[in-house]
């Protein structure tokens, strides 16, 4: 049974799938702090949050069975992606389920500040009648300049076309072909704070965009712009842009999230004339509500499924056309792994991946973590799996080597998997036979035909007659069956290998009577 935990408000409708799924238990218990949340995450697989639990990397540290942490929403920054990433625990996010209500929200404050909305309500309310004060703008002809040109961004600035205002975006991934498709005009920050009349940031907060407009910035705009930041506190230097308000540069903003939230009583905005605040509502509408919570749910319970999953925040995103392409050799990629690393001594230096024919022209990186997860797995157990192998190998300090080939040896689609040691390598490579599964084609030099399951003995043995007969026969005496054998040469008379599936594990005395048969050089069990 999966227990998920729910600590945030996130919507009963939204999350139904996973109350309906069978084996999974939901419990809810929002409003905790970091010590109460440390004490009782060790019974959950799964976390599901908005943006008020802080997921600290203490919390992780406490969280032995969690395997993902599911972000209603888009920002992942109450979570220690690091962290989770290190112990191997998934963060997916809902990226586009608050899209819509977020960039209305944006228009809504934009109106707001352009018609000085709830200043005039908070006259109106005490019986003042006051139509002299409050004085706005239109928006149309209005310059209108955006930052961060992603989902949000983009329906903003959608929008503010019907409102006939004249909008200038700025995103490192903004191309002037996008833009001109957009009908916008593409430009730096610069640009924006010199040109804009509304200025509204669409960004997450990073190292990049934390105070990327600042007293420089606000020295450069045109007197009477209105600032909005519906994304994230932190983006605007607070204490600049009210600096900026009180020297008559900006005439007035409309802020839906703060550095710190909730604010200190005593923050510069609250009880600011000139500033509009909601507490961080830009998501806050029944819709985007059930859209994140439909959406994260589904993604969750395929993490705890085992099936495929897309919106992870600590992997590179693969679109599913990709990951349909790929999956079929997920199963043979964690056995090749897991093969070579049984078979090979020393400890692991390079890790080489090189994927060919149907694989060439394929983003395999999802394949490559796996493909590493299995190799990992022979030594690290359940501390690794498909987020961390890539970290994991990287900070044991193997070096991984990923190509791809035009040779295929024959084969429709191929993959080789060499590991390097300080006292050489080994070779496998394995193939996706259609109608057959999946088939380990090649053991270092010797050319195999192996379905990669069950138990095996690999034997090293001198290519002599009887040698064969001697194996079989000791074997059988041990009432050890032998269910499939494969042979392997590179000359008559000179080295060999064996490959047999057997229906049960020999045992350690078994192993030692078949070493110490003169023609045996060693013999390896390996379990798939
Ligand atoms: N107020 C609220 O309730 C909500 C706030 N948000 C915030 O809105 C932000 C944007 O959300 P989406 O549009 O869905 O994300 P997105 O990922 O689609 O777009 C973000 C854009 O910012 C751009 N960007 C990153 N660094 C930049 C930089 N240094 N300069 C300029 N652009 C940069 C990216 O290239 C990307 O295009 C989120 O990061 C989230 O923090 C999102 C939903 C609700
Ligand atoms: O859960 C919320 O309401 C916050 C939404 C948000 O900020 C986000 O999705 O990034």
């Amino acid at each position: 049974m999966f227990k998920v935990l729910v600590s945030d408000p996130i919507s009963d409708l939204g999350i139904q799938k996973l109350f309906d799924a069978n084996d999974v238990s939901v419990v809810k218990e929002t409003g905790l702090n970091e010590d109460e949340l440390i004490k009782i995450i060790s019974d959950f697989d799964a976390l599901l949050v908005r943006s008020q639990t802080k997921v600290t990397r203490k919390i992780m540290e406490a969280a032995t069975k969690l395997k993902v942490i599911g972000r209603a929403g888009v920002g992942v920054d109450n979570i220690d992606l690091d962290a989770a990433t290190q112990r191997g625990i998934i963060v997916i996010n809902a990226p586009d389920g608050n899209t819509i209500s977020t960039c209305e929200h944006t228009f809504a404050m934009m109106m707001a500040v352009a018609r000085n909305i709830p200043q005039g309500y908070k006259k109106t309310i005490t019986g003042e009648w006051d139509r002299k004060s409050f004085v706005g703008v239109e928006l149309n002809n209005k310059v209108l300049g955006i930052i961060g040109m992603g989902r949000i961004g983009t329906e903003v600035a959608e929008r503010a076309k019907a409102f006939n205002m004249k909008i200038i975006g700025f995103d490192p991934f903004l191309t002037e072909e996008r833009a001109e498709k957009l009908g916008i005009e593409k430009g730096s920050v610069n640009d924006i704070a010199q040109k804009a009349d509304f200025i509204t940031v669409h960004t997450p907060l990073t190292k990049e965009t934390r105070h990327m407009i600042a007293k420089p910035q606000f020295e450069l705009m045109k007197k009477g712009v209105r600032i909005i930041n519906c994304a994230r506190g932190g983006i605007i230097d607070e204490y600049a842009l009210v600096e900026a308000i009180d020297q008559g540069i900006v005439f007035g903003a409309a802020f839906d999230v703060f550095e710190s939230e909730p604010p200190q009583k005593d923050h510069p905005f609250l009880n600011h004339d000139k500033v509009i605040v909601t507490p961080h509502l830009g998501a806050s509408t029944q819709e985007a509500q059930e859209n994140v919570a439909i959406d994260v749910s589904e993604e969750v319970l395929n993490i705890l499924l085992n099936k495929p999953f897309k919106n992870a925040v600590n992997m590179p995103h693969v679109p599913s056309s990709v990951l349909n392409k790929l999956q079929p050799y997920f199963e043979l990629g964690e056995k090749l792994g897991s093969f070579l690393t049984q078979l090979t001594k020393d400890s692991i230096e390079e890790i080489h991946i090189n994927f060919s024919g149907e694989l060439a022209d394929v983003d395999t990186a999802p394949l490559s973590r796996i493909i590493i997860k299995g190799v990992l797995a022979h030594y690290l157990d359940s501390e690794v799996n498909v987020v961390n192998s890539m970290h994991l190998a990287e900070t044991k300090g193997v070096k991984i080597v990923r190509q791809r080939s035009s040779s295929t040896k024959g084969f429709t689609n191929l993959i080789t998997l060499t590991l390097k040691t300080k006292s050489g390598e080994k070779t496998i490579a394995g193939t996706l036979l259609n109608g057959y599964g999946p088939r380990i084609v090649q053991i270092d030099q010797y050319p195999v035909d192996i379905s990669p399951e069950g138990i095996f003995i690999y034997i090293s043995h001198q290519d002599k007659p009887g040698a064969i007969g001697k194996i079989g026969t000791l074997l059988g005496q041990n009432d050890v069956n032998i269910a499939t054998m494969q042979v392997g040469r590179k000359i008559i008379g000179g080295d060999a290998v064996m490959i047999l599936t057997v229906d049960k594990q020999p045992s350690k005395t078994v192993r030692k009577l078949l070493t110490d048969t003169s023609e045996i050089v060693s013999a390896k069990e390996i379990i798939l």
